[in-house]
Parts: C-alpha cells; structure tokens; sequence
C-alpha cells in the first residue's frame, strides 16, 4: 500500500513539467499512476475487505481529485482571465462601484449599512420600489463579501470585496473604512477589455456626477494611512452666482483654462506645469465659492485639506497631494494656520497665566508653567514641509492649487513668491455695486413679475408679512419717504437698498444672511435695510469693546508674567481667592483681606518694583488642596521669609 502510495506521489510530482511538451505526457503519466493506485486499492480491498480501508481510500482519492482540479483550474484563470484591484480612496474604486450599483450587482445582498448622508452620492442600492423615492435620503450598503459574478459587455466579470471585513461596519465610510479593496476579474485574454471597463466605469461616473461638483476631504475616522476618503457631491454653482467687481471671476476662470490648455508649453519652457492661487479677505466674502464654481464651471474634482486636522502632518500632507490626479484642484484652507499669530500668543497668556496662578505644583517653574501652558499647535505641518509640497516632491504636475486665508500678514514672504503662488486674489467687504447685484440675485425679475411693468405701488398688499424678526416700528411700517407713494420697480428696488448698505463694511455673506429673511418680500427688504444697518452696527461696536477688554486683560497678565523673575517657583500660603495684586519679587495681597505673603526664594525683592493689578481669580479646587502653607523650590515647607507688602 505505502509503495502504490509513494508511486502516485512520485507520478504528482513528475506531472509538474518546466515545458510545455512535457506537460501531456506528464499529465497521462499522472492519470495512468492514478489508475494503478485505484486499481491497487481496490485488490487491497478485495483482499481485506475492511470498511475502514475502504473509506481511507475513498477519502484519498476524492483529496487528490481534488488537488488535481485546483491544480488546472489555477492554470488556466491565470491564463484565461485578467484582474485588477482598487483601493478604496482611489478615484478609480469610486467609478468602478458606481458601475457595479448601475449593474445592479449587489442586487441579492440582503445585508445592509445603512448611512444617512447629505452627499448626494448616486451609489449603493435602491431600498425602495417606490416611484418617488425614500423620503429619507440614506445609502445602503452591502456588506456582501462574497464574490459576485455579473455579465458585463458580454464578458463574464468577478468581484470580489478584499481587506477588512468589518470596515463597511464602521462609521468609517459607506464602502469600508481601512485598507478596503475590490478586486475585479474579467475573463477574458484582450487587455482592452480592461481598460474599457474600467473607461466605462469612468464615463458613468462622469455622467452621473455632470450636475455636481465632486469635492474630496480627509475623514479623520479613517485614520493617518488613508487618504480622500470622504466624498461629496455638492450641486454646481453658476459662475454668475460669485459676486463680485466685474471682471474678477471672468479673469480667473480663463486663467484656469489658459493653464490647462497650455501643458506643452510649460513643458517646452522648462516650468513646472501647475499654477498657485491664494485667495484672501475677510471671512464670507465668497473665497470659497469662487472654488466651487470654477471647479463647477471646468468640471474638476476638488480635493480640500485643512492643515489643522488631527493627523495632517508634513509626510500625510505630501502623501495627499501626490494622489490627485492631475487637473485636480488642491485647496488648503486657512492656510495660515501653518504659522504662529499674535492670538496664539495671546492665548498661550491666558492659559500660561492661569497656570500660574494657579501653580498646584511647586516645582514648576513659571517659565516651565508658561511653556507647559502653550495651547496645542494649530498644526503639525511645518512651513518647510508645506513649501515642499506646493513645488517640491509632494507635488504632481498638471494641478491647480488654491490656498485661502483671513490673514495674508501671517504668511511667510516664502510662500508667497512667484512660482508657489502665481495669482494673488483680494476679497473685500461688499461695495454698493456688490450690494445691488446681490438684490438682483435674490429678487430676480422672472419671479417678481408685478415689479417690471409699471412698478408696484406701496399701498398695493405685499407680498408677505415682514419676518417677525423685522416687525418692529423702526422698519416695515414706518413711513418710508424713498418708497412710499411711487411706483417700485426691481432695479429702483436694488438701487434703494445698495444706497442704505454702507459699502466696505458688511460681508456679501452677512447681506445675503439679511437678505434671506425677505425671501418673497423686496420692498420690505429695502425697507428694513437701514433699522438693519444700525442693530448690527451696535452688536459690532459691542463685540469690539469686549474684545478690546478682552486684550488689555491679556496685556496685564503679560506684564505680570513678565515682572515675575523666571525660572522661579511661586507658591501661595493661602489661595488667592478674590482679586488680587501681585507685588513682582514679593508678595500676593488679596484684596480687602490680610496680606498673603508670596515667597520667591532666592531673589532679592525689586526696591521699586512696580504693582501690577491682575484681574479676579476663580476658586478652583487647586487652591484649597495643596496651596495652603509654603512650598519653596525644592517643596520643603518653611515660613514666609518676608513680611507682607502693602498694597497702594
Ligand atoms: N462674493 C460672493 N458672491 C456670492 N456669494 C457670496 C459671496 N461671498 C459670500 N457669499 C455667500 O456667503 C457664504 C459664505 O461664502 P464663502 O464660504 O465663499 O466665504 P469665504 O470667504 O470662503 O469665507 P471663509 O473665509 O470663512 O471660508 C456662501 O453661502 C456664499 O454663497
């Protein structure tokens, strides 16, 4: 038995020919071993007639059957058949499961995630049989990991979802969350097969996304070794819908269409093939609208990044910009959060100061409290790892890259040179022209049409009530001398109100938020213009002076923290309960109460140091656990070496 056995495995192993010649005569050798092994195993059987051989021989044949198929059946999918694999994050794993769901492939999954989402995303599978759709709008999403098999253009397609299993189950991502992949087979041996499914893919994708703009961002639940893995499909957004100083939008589309059409020319010059845009101003004056609509009006993609996120440090961000595609445009938003601000400062105050007057640790000292006290950084990317990025390694060429900012005075002069940024784009607070064209938007004639004829007169009904948040006597009711008793037209409509906005103080953004509440109502728009004007004057002026409160606070404290000697421990015998005064070099006065003494060991006092009020304290447990009694600089208690100083 053990030689029939030795036999068939010496047969296997011969079946296993280097050339092709071979490989018949081989294979017959196999099937001919095989015959001898059965037959051998039967006259065994005959001669024993024991069950228990009989079943050992039944399992052997049916294993090495078994071998034997998996064998050919492994030679010929290699050589019948063409697979690729996509990563989730890649653009290509989005247009090919965007085919898949128009296939209907996932058609018998019956196990679903569901997502509720506002992206628009056409993909996943119809819940409902229903005519007009779910009131709902939400994925679902197969979890299905079996492999599915589908005929597309007459070719038999295989899909398989590969890596983690349980990623669709992970409020990762509709489609999995880490090292998700698809990996697709099609049988067939033509190439071009492949490359047509995958342009198919690619068309749909196209089509289906023609009234969208495909904007890609980080998702940080996916985690640092991911990248573009949310997606979202956000409506297209006329050009004419951008408001601002006539020209400006024109002259920006067609330079981002010189740019494009222009590759060869870059290429012959010698210059890298990508443009750099920087857009800045005040907040809510259209920088990031302009993106979208250009992207809207080129049909790009967007992939946006902020450098504060949790994980974007230089390698995520290189990383990141070297998987857009070309003609893709890159924006980093806020990107002077790459660089320290007077805030910042002004907040490392803050939090330094309260560490020090609240030092619970007595071997700190107030340098180290100060430092210990810097707020986290706004972000991990250096400025030498950005510029790397806009003209080093980290970037592709062939892209657009837009960076946006409140404060330019924060950016370095590095980043701002030619070549890195190539157009630089102002946005201000709205002019009248502005402010008119906004009206013009919002109150088009085509929906108003009782205003283009002859006008409309004041007494005529309106055509809605003023938003209650306006009914008040100073706006829509009140005798209106610019509007009463003369026929109102659109454009006099616009201009009235243009003329009550003053300009270069609002946002186009804050006019639109006013304008909304007057969504059928124009007169009364223009009416309550000047009683809004001066409310959000009034709340302005009122968030100034806070603000201006706010900074001589901090400037105190710094002073404070500077006529404190450093690298000193300071400790208090009692907590500093209510406002205080510190005497710098000596001594804690709480004020009305009895003089705290503060000890700084080792320095002698200032004979004319300077008194510095610093504002009320709260009571924190710090206080009254540890603070009472003196801590000197190596903790050793020990009594108040100097007497308490009054205070002036
Ligand atoms: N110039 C403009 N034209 C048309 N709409 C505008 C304009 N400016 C602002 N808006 C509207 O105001 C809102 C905010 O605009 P947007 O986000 O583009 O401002 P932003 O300058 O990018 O602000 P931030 O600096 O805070 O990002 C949007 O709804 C947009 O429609």
């Amino acid at each position: 038995m053990a030689s029939l056995v030795t036999r068939l495995l010496g047969s296997l192993h011969t079946a296993n020919p280097p050339s092709k010649p071979g490989h018949v005569a081989s294979s017959v050798g196999l099937f001919s071993a095989l015959g001898e092994f059965v037959g051998s195993a039967n006259a065994l059987f005959h001669a024993y007639g024991g069950s228990s051989i009989k079943l050992l021989m039944l399992g052997s044949v049916i294993e090495t059957g078994r071998r034997i198929f998996r064998w050919f059946i492994t030679r010929f999918s290699i050589e019948y058949c063409t697979t690729i694999r996509l990563n989730s994050g890649d653009p290509a794993y989005e247009w090919v499961v965007l085919l898949l769901t128009q296939e209907n492939v996932w058609r018998r999954s019956r196990e679903f995630v569901v997502t509720a989402n506002n992206s628009r995303r056409k993909w996943a599978v119809r819940a409902t049989t229903k005519e007009e759709g779910s009131k709902i709008n939400a994925e679902y999403v197969p979890t299905y990991q079996r492999p599915q098999l589908f005929r597309w253009r007459g070719y038999w397609v295989e899909i398989q979802r590969l890596g983690n299993v349980n990623a669709v189950e992970t409020p990762a991502g509709p489609y999995g969350g880490q090292g998700t992949s698809m990996s697709v087979t099609i049988y067939t041996l033509d190439m071009n097969v492949l490359s047509d499914f995958v342009e198919d893919a690619y068309d749909r994708y196209v089509q289906v996304n023609r009234p969208h703009v495909v904007v890609h961002m980080i998702d940080s639940n996916f985690g640092p070794n991911q990248l573009w893995t949310s997606v979202k499909h956000k409506m297209k957004r006329p050009l004419s819908s951008i408001i601002l100083p006539t020209g400006v939008v024109d002259s920006i589309v067609e330079d981002a269409k010189e740019f494009i059409n222009t590759e060869n020319w870059y290429a012959e010059a010698g210059i890298p093939h990508r443009r750099g845009y920087l857009l800045y101003g005040p907040p809510g004056t259209g920088k990031t609208s302009t993106i979208y609509a250009l992207a809207g009006a080129l049909n790009l993609e967007i992939y946006v990044l902020s450098l504060s996120s949790r994980f974007v440090d230089d390698a995520y961000l290189q990383r990141a910009a070297s998987a857009i595609p070309k003609h893709g445009i890159f924006v980093i938003e806020d990107i002077d959060c790459a660089f320290p601000s007077r805030d910042d400062d002004d907040d490392m105050d803050d939090a330094a100061y309260t560490a020090f007057m609240h030092n619970t640790n007595p071997h700190r000292s107030v340098r180290g409290m100060a430092r210990m006290a810097v707020p986290a950084a706004r972000t991990a990317v250096t400025l030498s790892g950005l510029l790397n990025v806009i003209d080093g390694v980290g970037s592709e060429e062939g892209k657009l890259f837009f960076a946006t900012t409140n404060h330019i005075e924060r950016l370095d002069p590095a980043l701002l040179r030619p070549g890195r940024i190539d157009v630089k784009l102002q946005y201000e607070y709205a002019t009248r022209d502005q402010a008119e064209a906004l009206f013009t938007r919002f109150f088009p004639e085509r929906r108003f049409p009782q205003f283009t004829a002859n006008g409309v007169h004041q007494d005529e009904p309106r055509a809605s009530p003023p938003p209650a948040y306006f009914r008040q006597p100073l706006t829509a009711d009140l005798p209106d001398p610019d509007l009463d008793s003369q026929p109102l037209t659109l454009p006099f409509l616009a201009n009235v109100f243009a003329s009550r906005i003053p300009p270069g103080e609002f946002t186009t953004a804050e006019l639109q938020g006013y304008l909304q509440g007057f969504k059928t109502a124009p007169v009364n728009a223009v009416r309550g213009a000047l009683a809004w004007v001066e409310r959000e004057r009034t709340e302005r002026d009122e968030r100034m002076r806070e603000r201006e409160q706010r900074r001589i606070k901090v400037k105190e404290r710094r002073a404070a923290m500077a006529n404190a000697a450093p690298g000193l421990t300071v400790s208090y015998t009692q907590p500093p309960a209510s406002a205080t005064r510190i005497i710098p070099g000596s001594s804690v006065v709480v004020n009305g109460g009895p003089a705290v003494p503060m000890v700084v060991p080792g320095v002698a006092t200032p004979p004319t140091a300077p008194v510095v009020t610093v504002p009320q304290i709260p009571e924190t447990p710090a206080h009254t656990n540890g603070m009472n009694g003196y801590h000197g600089v190596d903790g050793e208690k020990s009594p108040p070496t100097k007497p308490p100083v009054e205070n002036n």
